[in-house]
């Protein structure tokens, strides 16, 4: 379905949890999260209906997002059950990787299409400092198996911070450049209100491409295959490809395809916007099929044209980067 600004909209990102079982600086404060009860987050069944109205006004690809969604339990189920609606082509996941190595095969089995991870460290230390508790090996045997499997195409998610993890850019331009792996790096985005942001932390797209630049020839080339908002680069001879997601320099909303279902059945037209639609308690309140469509398509056209990040996350914004679905 097209929104008031011309944008056909065919993308719903699920945020199945708000729990995680790491905490990114950039995301998550390392103490003191409290995670909402098993009765205020959407039930299985719930997130599996709400999928199958919203394929009704136009949904045709599905991420599951979180919070880390390998958490939630009896995710295999909830794949294959949104797999099953027909007009569903495409079913990702966005994960931390953690957990994913032994539930590879069964999500694979049960239609999951694609996996991105997210890596911002390739140095084991850093990667824990950024974390606060994660252990690389796990993530890089998760890539592996995503590998192994034909998850294709694997996308390597990089949120690149001053001072912090931007002296591995090469580093990672080097991985996409052996592997078949495609590295997207994503500026850091004031989302959350949280303590950790600060401005100088934030390295521009172009800051980023000025380093690669030092090394590597990136030239435009075949797009690789997605819904999201990165703008994707080859590298002379290299396997993968090298992606970059601008959201605060050069934001890419007049091309926004995409609706959010929070993990408390909030529907959300912008991650940066404050209006949400309650579905959570449309179902609870018996709407019919017809009433949860026409909140879908309300949502549709009343999605913002922009966001105004710049003029930051506001006091009054209580919702949080791992309770929206990244
Ligand atoms: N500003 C903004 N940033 C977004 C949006 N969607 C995704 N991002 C950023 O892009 C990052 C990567 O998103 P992913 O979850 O991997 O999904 P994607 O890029 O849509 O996935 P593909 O279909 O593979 O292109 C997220 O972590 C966010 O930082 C959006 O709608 N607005
Ligand atoms: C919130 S996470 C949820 C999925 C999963 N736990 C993961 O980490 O991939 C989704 C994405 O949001 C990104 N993200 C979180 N906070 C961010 C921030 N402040 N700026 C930019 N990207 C952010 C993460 O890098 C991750 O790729
Ligand atoms: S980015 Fe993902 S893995 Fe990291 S704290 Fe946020 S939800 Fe968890
Ligand atoms: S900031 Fe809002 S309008 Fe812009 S791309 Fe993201 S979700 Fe879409």
């Amino acid at each position: 379905m097209l929104d008031s600004y011309a944008r056909e909209v065919d993308y719903l990102r699920v945020s199945v949890t708000d729990r995680c079982n790491l905490r990114c600086k950039y995301c998550m404060p390392a103490e003191g999260i409290e995670s909402l009860g098993h009765t205020q987050i959407l039930a299985l069944e719930e997130i599996v209906r709400l999928v199958r109205v919203a394929a009704r006004v136009g949904i045709r690809k599905v991420r599951l997002t979180g919070g880390e969604p390998l958490v939630r339990r009896n995710i295999t189920d909830l794949v294959a059950q949104i797999a099953a609606i027909p007009q569903i082509t495409e079913i990702a996941l966005t994960t931390n990787g953690v957990l994913f190595a032994d539930l590879a095969a069964e999500l694979k089995a049960a239609g999951l299409t694609r996996v991105n991870f997210s890596l911002d460290s390739l140095e084991p230390d850093c990667f824990h400092y950024i974390t606060s508790r994660g252990n690389l090996i796990d993530v890089t045997g998760a890539i592996a198996k995503a590998l192994a499997l034909g998850l294709a195409p694997v996308k390597i998610n990089t949120v690149v911070m001053k001072g912090i993890n931007d002296h591995e850019i090469l580093a990672f331009v080097r991985l996409a450049k052996e592997m078949p792996l495609h590295v997207r790096f994503i500026e850091f985005m004031p989302v959350g209100d949280l303590p950790f942001y600060q401005t100088d932390r934030m390295v521009s797209v172009s800051e980023i491409k000025a380093i690669i630049a030092q090394q590597y020839d990136l030239y435009s080339g075949p797009a690789v295959q997605g819904n999201g908002p990165a703008k994707c680069y080859q590298i002379n001879g290299g396997l993968g490809s090298i992606g970059f997601i601008s959201a605060m320099s050069d934001h890419f909303c007049s091309e926004c395809n995409r609706l959010r279902l929070t993990a408390d059945g909030k529907l959300r037209g912008c991650l940066f916007g404050k209006q949400e639609i309650n579905l959570k308690m449309a179902l609870q309140n018996g709407a019919s099929d017809e009433k949860l469509a026409h909140l879908f398509s309300k949502a549709i056209r009343e999605k913002p044209r922009c966001h105004h990040m710049s003029e930051g996350w506001g006091a009054d914004n209580k919702r949080k980067m791992y309770q929206i679905g990244g």
